[in-house]
């Protein structure tokens, strides 16, 4: 775990890293969901009965309309407001199409690292995520983190 347990678990939740070409993808969520505009991963709340992986892909294909592949578990955290976000790598067709589902979506895109990690709008637990992962905290298949991350997470 990442951060301190005084903060009771009210949720769970799962994320997706999904990578292109060094690029994250990403969502902006709708003006209609819980932080309305922000910028994230695709993911979601665990449905009872249902494993983390099994959530993942459910969330990316009702977000994205994309079959995925669970990867590797890469993280956990708990947000402020007590959930607890199991972040894990996953994988889709090289020649996937997303198309939004815009009662949750509002715009979907590729970021790389220092693009996403600048935007004002991303999460505030998504740019701990990344911190974490420039620190070495744990590493994403597939992406290295760039030279200059100091610089650009500083
Ligand atoms: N989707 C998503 N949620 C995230 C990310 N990072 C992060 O801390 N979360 C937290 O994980 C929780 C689940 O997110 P959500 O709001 O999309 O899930 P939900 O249960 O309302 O939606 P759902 O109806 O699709 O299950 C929220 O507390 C959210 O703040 C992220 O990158 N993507």
């Amino acid at each position: 775990m990442s951060q301190p347990h005084n903060i009771p678990i009210r949720k769970r939740a799962v994320v997706g890293v999904i990578l292109r070409q060094n690029c994250f993808l990403t969502i902006r969520r709708s003006l209609t969901v819980v932080a309305p505009g922000k910028v994230c991963f695709p993911g979601g709340g665990i449905q009872t009965g249902e494993t983390e992986a099994e959530a993942l892909v459910r969330e990316i294909q009702e977000e994205l309309g994309i079959e995925s592949i669970a990867g590797e578990r890469l993280f956990e955290t708990v947000t402020p407001w007590g959930t607890s976000v199991a972040w894990w790598h996953a994988t889709i067709a090289e020649d996937a199409e997303v198309v939004i589902n815009l009662e949750e979506v509002a715009e979907s895109f590729w970021r790389l690292p220092h693009e996403l990690m600048r935007d004002p709008d991303l999460l505030t637990s998504n740019r701990d995520f990344l911190s974490a992962w420039g620190q070495a905290t744990f590493a994403i298949p597939g992406i290295t983190v760039p030279s200059d991350w100091d610089d650009i997470s500083g």
